[in-house]
């Protein structure tokens, strides 16, 4: 296998591939887009408000506006000067002895400086009864409450979410600037494979890797690009890639042919397209085949053909490539702890990310059960895991009740 570096060479550890592969790796440039588009998108600028909020003080209750001093002997007996509903603020001003009928969101009037709820009041024509005082001024929101004029309430790098665009929306955004979304494209390899819903021949599979990277291309925030599934031969490789250059795609995924074997075309055909090839072979299980380079403008991942090496690779590197690419400003994955359930063996020289089942204990600690089987192949193990367990390489025989690091899933 031409250009292939041989299987003797060390293996790269996890933790230098992923700074390589994010390393020089850009922001992609920033687009406006309606605030009603922005949900899962990631902020390119901060966001400062342009308005006060509220902009002047409100009533928080349904009642009356009223002078705390007023209400000094209760029960006291104030007159009702007129009615100020949500969006018609009251025009006068409250004297001593006066009262306006008032509706929660509405500007509190001149004058007053409190609000008597309405549950604690009897009315008769125009005289409102108060019938216990409230506190000072109970029940006003004052201007400003919430943010005022220039406060930077969301930053550059954040995915946005269901609250920060209720919030933008309050602040008046009605567009935002969001990183644009980095295009994958994803291509299969493997004269074995068929797409999901059709009719395997004898000696064939459905393809699924596929559809697990897409999908968590989408998860964080890029859009995916499928470009099918590529024969076990070079020409058909080759045009396959090009696609993936036209399409002027941010990356290229690569699903399968990545190890050593006769039909593995695809770093050789990469090679021969001109891609500058950064690592291959990394010091974990699974997903010991990984592949970086990059060929042009598009970076290349090779994930190993092994449905859980491959998704498995694609959260441990394509995830965070992209959150660079968006400028994220939240770390992916997400490591946390959790107690061992059952013993493990000591490790080899490859980072293992073994597949676990996770509870709660009695004391409310997660514990996280290795699974028996760990063979790459098994998607069924995998979607039962809620947990991956690190095991770092070389790492000493671990007992049930030790802490060990976890990714959840
Ligand atoms: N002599 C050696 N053989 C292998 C080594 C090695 O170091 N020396 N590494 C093994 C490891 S580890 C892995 S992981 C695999 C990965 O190999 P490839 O990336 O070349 O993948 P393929 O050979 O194309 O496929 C492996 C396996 O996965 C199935 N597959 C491939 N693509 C898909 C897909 N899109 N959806 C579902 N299943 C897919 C394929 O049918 C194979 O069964 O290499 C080991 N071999
Ligand atoms: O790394 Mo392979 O991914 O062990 O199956």
């Amino acid at each position: 296998m031409g250009g292939k570096q041989t299987v003797s060479n060390p293996l790269m550890p996890v933790a230098e591939a992923l700074a390589r592969l994010v390393d020089e790796v850009d922001a992609r440039p920033a687009e406006t887009i309606a605030l009603s588009k922005a949900n899962g998108r990631v902020l390119a600028e901060n966001i400062a408000s342009t308005r006060t909020q509220p902009p002047f003080a409100v009533s928080a209750m349904d009642g009356y506006a009223i002078r705390h001093e007023d209400l000094a002997a209760c029960p006291a007996q104030l007159t009702v000067i007129g009615e100020a509903p949500a969006g018609h603020g009251f025009q006068g001003k409250v004297g001593t002895g006066q009262a306006v009928r008032i509706f929660t969101g509405a500007p509190l009037p001149e004058g007053a400086d409190t609000i008597l709820i309405q549950e604690n009041t009897t009315r008769a024509s125009e005289t409102v009864t108060a019938l216990e005082q409230p506190a000072a001024g109970a029940f006003v929101r004052p201007a400003g409450l919430d943010f005022k004029t220039g406060d930077v309430l969301l930053r550059a790098g954040r995915s946005l979410n269901y609250r920060d665009l209720a919030l933008a929306a309050s602040m008046n955004h009605a567009q935002l600037p969001v990183r644009r979304k980095p295009v994958v494209a994803i291509l299969a390899t493997g004269d074995e494979l068929v797409p999901p819903g059709a009719e395997p021949g004898p000696d064939q599979i459905i393809a699924s890797n596929h559809a697990g990277i897409a999908a968590l291309v989408e998860d964080c925030g890029g859009t995916p690009l499928d470009l099918g599934i590529s024969r076990d031969n070079p020409r058909e490789l080759v045009s396959h890639v090009r696609r993936a250059l036209e399409a002027k795609a941010d990356i290229l995924v690569t699903l399968g042919g990545a190890s050593v074997g006769d039909h593995d075309l695809v770093q050789d055909v990469l090679g021969k397209e001109g891609m500058d090839l950064s690592f291959w072979r990394i010091a974990m299980r699974p997903g010991k085949p990984l592949m970086a380079g990059r060929l042009g403008h598009t970076k290349v991942l090779g994930l190993p053909g092994n449905p859980v090496s491959s998704l498995v690779c694609g959260l441990l590197f394509l995830k965070p490539l992209l959150s660079k690419m968006l400028g994220r400003d939240d770390q992916e994955p997400q490591f946390g702890y959790a107690v061992l359930g059952a013993p493990l063996p000591e490790n080899d020289r490859r980072q293992d990310y073994i597949r676990a089942g996770l509870n709660l204990g009695d004391d409310g600690q997660p514990i996280a059960s290795p699974f028996q089987k760990q063979d790459s192949s098994m998607l069924g193990l995998l979607a039962q895991s809620g947990a991956l367990i690190v095991r770092p390489p070389h790492a000493t025989a671990a007992s049930a009740g030790d802490k060990v690091q976890i990714i959840r899933l």
